[in-house]
C-alpha cells in the first residue's frame, strides 16, 4: 500500500515520514493553519530523496500561479481541492491529483467523468476545503472500479487506516489530522501509521 502524509512544514516532519517508507508528502498552499508558501516547501523539499511525490495542494488557484510555486518548489504532482476545471491544470507536464467530496452515490457516479491521473477521495469540507479529520461513509467507494487511480483520504488514523485499506481498496491513502498532535505533526503517529497500512493485507477481512 502506497502513503501519502499530508501538511508537512518542517524539514524533520517531512524526513522522518521519507525514512518510514512514505511514498508521497503533501504541501498545502491554500489557506489552511497548515499553509506554507514556496520558499519554504523549496528548503523541505530539497532535502528529501528523489523518488518521493512532492505534492502540491491548493484550492482554485490558476494554472499559471500553480505553475510558477511548483517550478520554486520543485513539486512532482499537484493536487487541486477546489472547483477547478482539471483539464487546464494537465498541460504542465505533472500529474494531477482531483479531490472529490464524497457524501452520496452520485458523488461516487461523478468520479467516472474526472480527467486526473488520481482521484481523492476525502470527507466534505469542514472549516477548511481539506484536512479536517472527518471521515466519509467507505462502504459508498467499496465497488469502485478505478481503485489503482483512488487515493483514499479523510479522518484516517492509525487505528482505522487497516479497515479503510480493507473496505475500499484504494492505490493510495493519505493523512494529516490522524497524525498530528496539538495541531503538529507527530513522527510517532507518521510511524504507526505508515506501519499499519503498508503492513496491512487486504484480502484478510
Ligand atoms: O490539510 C489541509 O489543511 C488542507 C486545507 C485545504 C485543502 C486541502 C487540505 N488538505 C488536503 C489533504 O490531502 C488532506 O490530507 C486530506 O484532506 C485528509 O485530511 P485529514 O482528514 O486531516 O486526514
Amino acid at each position: 500500500m502506497k502513503v501519502k502524509i499530508c501538511g508537512l512544514k518542517t524539514v524533520e516532519a517531512a524526513l522522518h515520514a521519507a525514512h518510514e517508507g512514505a511514498d508521497a508528502l503533501g504541501f498545502v498552499f491554500a489557506r489552511s493553519k497548515r499553509q506554507i508558501y514556496a520558499e519554504q516547501a523549496r528548503e523541505i523539499i530539497q532535502e528529501l530523496p528523489e523518488g518521493i511525490w512532492k505534492v502540491g495542494v491548493f484550492v482554485n488557484e490558476t494554472p499559471e500561479k500553480i505553475a510558477e510555486i511548483a517550478e520554486i518548489a520543485g513539486l512532482t504532482h499537484i493536487q487541486l481541492h477546489g472547483e477547478e476545471e482539471t483539464s487546464l491544470y494537465r498541460k504542465q507536464g505533472k500529474e494531477v491529483i482531483k479531490s472529490v467530496s464524497i457524501k452520496t452515490e452520485e458523488d461516487i457516479d461523478r468520479i467516472r467523468q474526472i480527467e486526473a491521473d488520481y482521484i481523492l477521495l476525502d470527507s466534505p469540507p469542514g472549516h477548511y476545503k481539506g484536512g479536517n479529520g472527518t471521515k466519509f461513509n467507505w462502504e459508498l467507494a467499496a465497488g469502485l472500479e478505478v481503485r489503482n487511480r483512488v487515493i483514499l483520504a479523510g479522518g484516517l488514523n492509525p487505528e482505522n487506516v487497516k479497515t479503510a485499506i480493507q473496505t475500499v481498496h484504494p492505490f493510495m491513502v493519505d493523512v494529516s489530522s490522524g497524525v498530528e498532535t496539538e495541531g503538529e505533526k507527530d513522527l510517532a503517529k507518521i510511524s504507526v501509521f505508515i506501519r499499519e497500512a503498508k503492513g496491512t493485507r487486504e484480502d484478510e477481512k
